[in-house]
């Protein structure tokens, strides 16, 4: 499957605290794919009020952007998540983010709260996987929400909950989350969603996000959280497909289109076997890069659900 051109890109998808008032327009403007209105752990319990208006009242003023917007709400099991929900509804954003999701469960209570509205036009629904019982029913979780009436669209990684749910510390503590992480990004391909990696927290030290958003784009994620301005330039840069490969992409889709390649299966090129996955894969990536250079389609998203989802690959 070719990407289609205006899927969008996610990159870069920065958490800005839902109370930081007169950041929020600014957070929109900082070259982020993505940004995500935190109503959830960034904003302690005495400030959950404030925060959600200041996001319902920062869309109201700016119904439009140039960035996919999202909202993170508590979950509905909290004292705060239906309140938030009902502003997420009426904010309407790109996308609702529902955090500790652990089974396709907590989704279908969120499309039923939101068809109990009076305007009950479904959100798209985000996904943080980071329990436990999150990463075990993973693949559950994108596949039934990828069902009719539960429009998922993104797995989020949340590392720090993750970490603290397993006892995972230290250094070394990505290294031994890998097999979950990777049962994330496998979960979303399956379901055939996006995949974002989780945030890194010691956002002064700019080589080790760089390192992180590198092996992010690696093990298959589409883009990163953030939390700082400051780790954009990084991420955008480590999930876009860098000058080299567009140029290789490039000549494997001229070799396959010469007259003696007509209708071959497989060809050399460059010393290496290419099969026709690989001319998918080539043409995936130059779709992917034209996008990214090309901010305008980045708004241009499908009626259709189904064809926004879809999704395919070539880093
Ligand atoms: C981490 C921070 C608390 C650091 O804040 P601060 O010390 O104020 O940063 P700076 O002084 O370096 O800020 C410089 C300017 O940049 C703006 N800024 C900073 N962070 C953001 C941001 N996230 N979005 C937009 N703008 C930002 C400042 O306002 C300054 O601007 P100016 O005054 O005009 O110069 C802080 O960065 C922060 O709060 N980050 C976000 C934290 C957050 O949202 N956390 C929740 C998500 S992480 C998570 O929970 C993931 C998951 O659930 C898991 O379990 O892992
Ligand atoms: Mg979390």
């Amino acid at each position: 499957m070719v990407a289609p051109s205006f899927i969008r890109a996610r990159r870069s998808a920065m958490f800005i605290p839902g109370d930081r008032q007169s950041a929020l327009r600014k957070a929109e403007t900082l070259g982020s794919d993505v940004v995500i209105f935190d109503l959830e752990d960034a904003v302690a319990p005495a400030a959950k009020q404030d925060a959600r208006e200041a996001v319902r009242a920062h869309f109201a003023a700016a119904p439009a952007s140039p960035v996919e917007r999202v909202i993170r709400i508590n979950g509905l099991d909290t004292p705060w998540g239906t309140e938030d929900l009902l502003a997420a509804r009426a904010a309407m954003p790109d996308a609702v983010l529902i955090p500790k999701v652990e089974s396709a469960d907590t989704l279908l209570a969120v499309v039923d709260a939101l068809e109990q509205t009076d305007a009950p036009d479904m959100l798209r629904l985000w996904a943080m996987i980071e329990t436990p019982g999150g990463i075990v029913n993973a693949a559950t979780i994108a596949a039934r929400g990828r069902e009719a009436g539960v429009p998922l669209a993104c797995l989020v990684a949340g590392t720090n909950d993750l970490y603290k749910a397993t006892g995972l510390a230290g250094p070394g503590a990505r290294a031994h989350a890998h097999p979950w992480l990777m049962q994330i990004v496998l979960a979303a391909r399956a379901a055939d969603i996006a995949v974002l990696d989780g945030v890194y927290n010691d956002h002064r030290d700019a080589v080790g996000c760089a390192a992180e958003c590198q092996e992010g784009a690696q093990m298959g994620f589409d883009g990163k959280t953030l939390i700082h301005p400051g780790q954009i330039g990084a991420a955008n840069a480590a999930f876009s497909p860098g000058p080299e490969a567009v140029a290789r992409a490039r000549r494997l889709v001229a070799a396959f289109a010469e007259p003696q390649n007509e209708g071959r299966g497989v060809i050399a090129f460059e010393g290496a076997m290419a099969e026709r996955l690989h001319l998918e894969q080539a043409e995936a990536l130059l779709a992917r890069a034209a996008r990214i250079a090309d901010p305008d389609r980045q708004g241009k998203e499908p009626a259709n659900a189904d064809e926004s989802l879809s999704h395919a690959h070539g880093n």
